[in-house]
Order: structure tokens, then sequence, then C-alpha cells
């Protein structure tokens, strides 16, 4: 497996440089280029031509007993994290203002792993699209700093008024920081409108305040924020919070996913379909359209090569589903049953589905290369609930399979 990551490890003890490649070798990602001294670090960084992506360092080498490999790094701009033996506030205080990642004191063994995670973090947040909305300019560059020293992908909106235009039109936006001092719209009003919004249940918000008033914190947590900070902060403490709350929310949404994800084909599981595909009715502005797929023979698959090989293909075609309908509702059935819900008009879904099973019927799925082929049955009728709507697409799927599999029948 090629591991994209290069960590720069600079550590004189030859126990903890061991513990630190062992532990950076066992992650998916990261390579350690291991350094015993400030000279070869150096050297490394000078000669090889190599992209760090982060750096572990030893605060006190032999040849650099001061610290001064933290200004090495920290010149070529790599992200960088410092183990060391004994604990200092005030030299700790010191390396976070010049914008060390974290200080960490090698008091157990426990100090190895964390460090690890604060990399791996660091490698998550680059997927991860933060607005700051602050209307002072000077503020908002500060933030920004503090979220690109932690590798977020920052943008920026300078009143609560542009904070919401751009979060509608900006699906990737994961997280908020929000000012409590706007114009247009106040940070609280701004919470309090995404949080009415089902599309922003999601997203993560922190509120900002330089007021002296107390009660600000619980009126943005009442309103929905996730959490709150007082200016001036830490830096610390901004970072741990924003890293707590987002770590919170991937964990909800971890959960979420066990609950309504199918394992196998990453569709959703039946009883999310239901749910999802109900609410998608309960909108009566447009139409509703379900196609509702099962894999022609698909026992003879299992039978000939084996259930792993059957799995392996439900697999396959799930990744077909979705590539070829994005941004649709689509669900695992049954076995090997799928169905498509999408808000548009009958016709417009069978012409989709037609082109869907012209390239699936020049696949070849597994090394066995198999051939598939399906039977369809398409719904679009007016129809008041769900259940009904996957009732009349059942039936047109029975009449598929009967009159010679391989085809579509449609109601509309
Ligand atoms: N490998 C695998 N097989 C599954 C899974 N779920 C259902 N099946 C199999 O899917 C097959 C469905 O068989 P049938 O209902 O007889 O349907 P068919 O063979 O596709 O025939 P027709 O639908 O009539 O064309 C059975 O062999 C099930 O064991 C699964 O998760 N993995």
């Amino acid at each position: 497996m090629v591991k994209e990551r290069k960590i720069l490890v600079v550590e004189d003890g030859p126990v903890d440089l061991k513990v630190l490649h062992h532990l950076l070798s066992q992650t998916a990602l990261f390579t350690p280029i291991l350094c015993t001294c400030y000279k070869e670090a150096e050297d490394k960084l000078a000669h090889s031509g190599e992209e760090y992506f982060a750096a572990i360092v030893d605060l006190n080498l032999p040849d650099a007993p001061n610290g001064e490999i933290v200004d090495l790094i920290l010149s070529r701009r790599i992200p960088c994290v410092v183990l060391t033996g004994n604990f200092d506030d005030n030299l700790r205080l010191r390396l976070l203002n010049k914008g060390v990642l974290d200080y960490i004191t090698k008091d157990s063994r426990y100090s190895f792993n964390h460090v690890i995670k604060v990399i791996e973090r660091l490698n998550r947040n680059q997927g991860v699209k933060v607005l700051v909305a602050e209307d002072s300019s000077t503020s908002r560059l500060f933030i920004r700093i503090l979220l690109e020293q932690y590798c977020f992908n920052v943008v920026e909106a300078e009143n609560g008024q542009a904070a919401l235009a751009k979060l509608e039109e900006d699906s990737d936006i994961r997280m908020l920081i929000a000012d409590y001092n706007m114009p247009l719209v106040n940070g609280y009003d701004l919470v309090r409108m995404l949080r009415y919004n089902s599309r922003f249940q999601d997203l993560v918000i922190i509120g900002l305040s330089a007021e002296g008033d107390n009660t600000l914190s619980a009126k943005f947590i009442k309103a929905g924020a996730n959490d709150f900070l007082k200016k001036p902060f830490y830096h610390e403490e901004f970072h741990c919070r924003v890293i707590h709350s987002l770590e919170a929310q991937e964990m909800l949404e971890t959960i979420r996913n066990l609950a309504n994800i199918d394992p196998l084909t990453k569709l959703k599981n039946r009883r999310c379909l239901f749910e999802e595909g109900e609410l998608l009715l309960s909108d009566n502005a447009s139409d509703v359209s379900l196609a509702m797929f099962d894999i022609d023979h698909f026992k003879q698959v299992n039978d000939t090569y084996g259930h792993q090989v059957g799995d392996s293909l439900l697999e396959s075609v799930g990744r077909e589903f979705i590539d070829a309908f994005p941004g649709v509702l689509l669900g695992r059935f049954g076995g090997e049953e799928f169905c498509v819900v999408a808000k548009v008009a009958g016709q417009e879904l069978q012409d989709k589905v037609n082109a869907f099973l012209e390239t699936l019927r020049l696949k070849e799925f597994t090394e066995g290369k198999i051939r598939l082929a399906f039977s369809v049955g398409i719904c679009s009728d007016k129809v008041d609930t769900f259940e009904e709507l996957i009732r009349i697409a059942e039936q047109n799927l029975h009449e598929a399979k009967c009159s010679g599999r391989d085809r579509i029948v449609a109601s509309f």
C-alpha cells in the first residue's frame, strides 16, 4: 500500500523513536521519516525534496537543546507537534503562541497515542470546510489563521446575511463560527434561522462574542449552537472546542449511518427508504416517481460462484446506482431488490432507468465476468402514501418478471 503522507520525526531517544515509528507505521496514511538530531533534520529538509505533512519533534535535542528545532520546522510551514520530557507552563505557552499544534508531555504511553490522534485529525480537517462569519476583518483573519493552522479549509462572510447566502449556495460547509455582533443579521438570529431549516441540522455552529453579557452563551446554545466562546479567547481553547464539537457531530453521523445505511451496498436500508420516501411524497409540489429493480436469476450467481461472489456483486451494483443517480433517494429494498425514488415525472425516470440498464448490460462483474440483467417496475401514480407507491411498483416489477424479465413495466 502506498502511504501518501510523510511525517518527519525528530527524536534522540531510541525507545521514543521506536514507539513513534511503530505507531505511525500502523496507520493507513502516514510514513515516518526518522531523524535523531537537529542537523539530520536540517539536512533532510534542505536536500531530500520531500514534502512533509507534519512533524513530531523532541524539544531538547543533543545539538539543539533550547527548542531550536521548532523554529526550523515552523520556518518551513510544516505543522509541528512538540513532545517533551518536562512540563513547563511558560514554555508551553510560548510554543503554542509561535504556532505549534500541540505541546505534549511524555508522561505515559498514551502521550504517543495522543500525538498520532492530533496528526490524524489534521488529515481529516483538510476535508472540512469552515465558514467564519465576523464583521471585523482583523478578527476574521485571526480566526482564519487559527483554523488553517489545523488544516481546515476556510471561507469567510462579513455579516450574517452574507453567511446565510454562502451556506445556501455551498453545501460543503460543515462548520460555522459566528460572531454575535454583526450587521444585517446578528450571530444569534443567524443560528436561529439556520436551526429552523432542516438542511442545516448537521452544521456544527460555534458562537463568538466580545460582550460582557454572561447570558449570551446560554442564548446561543439554546438557539442551537454547539458551543460558544467569549473573546478574547486563548487559541488552545478555541482549537479544543472546535475539534470537540466537530468530533461529536462526526460521531452522530457515524451512528446515523449505521442505523440508515445498508453496509453491503451503501444504499439506504429499507427502514430509512420508507422514512425518506414518505417525506419526499409529503411535499406535494412535484411528481415523485419510483423504480424498483430486481436482479434476474440472482440465485444462479450464488449457486454457481458462491455467496461471497454474490455479495461482492451486490456491492458493485450499489456503487453503480450511486454513480448513476446522484442526489437521488436510493435504497436496498430487499436481498437483490433496489429502489430509486426521484422528484421527476415518470417518463423522465423511465428514460434514465433505460439508459442505466443499457450501460449495466455491457458490464462484467467480479472476476467471473458475470453479466447481469434487471427487471424493473416503475410507478409515478398520484398516491397518498409511500407504501402505496411501493406496492404499485412491486406489481409492475412482478409483471416484468412474468413477461420474460430484463425489461421495464411502468404505470404513470
Ligand atoms: N450473496 C447474497 N445473496 C443474497 C443476498 N440477499 C439475497 N440473496 C440471494 O438472492 C437470491 C434471490 O433468489 P430468488 O428470489 O429466487 O430470485 P432470482 O434467482 O433472482 O430469480 P428472479 O428474481 O425470479 O429472476 C437468493 O439466492 C438469495 O439467497 C445477499 O445479501 N447476498
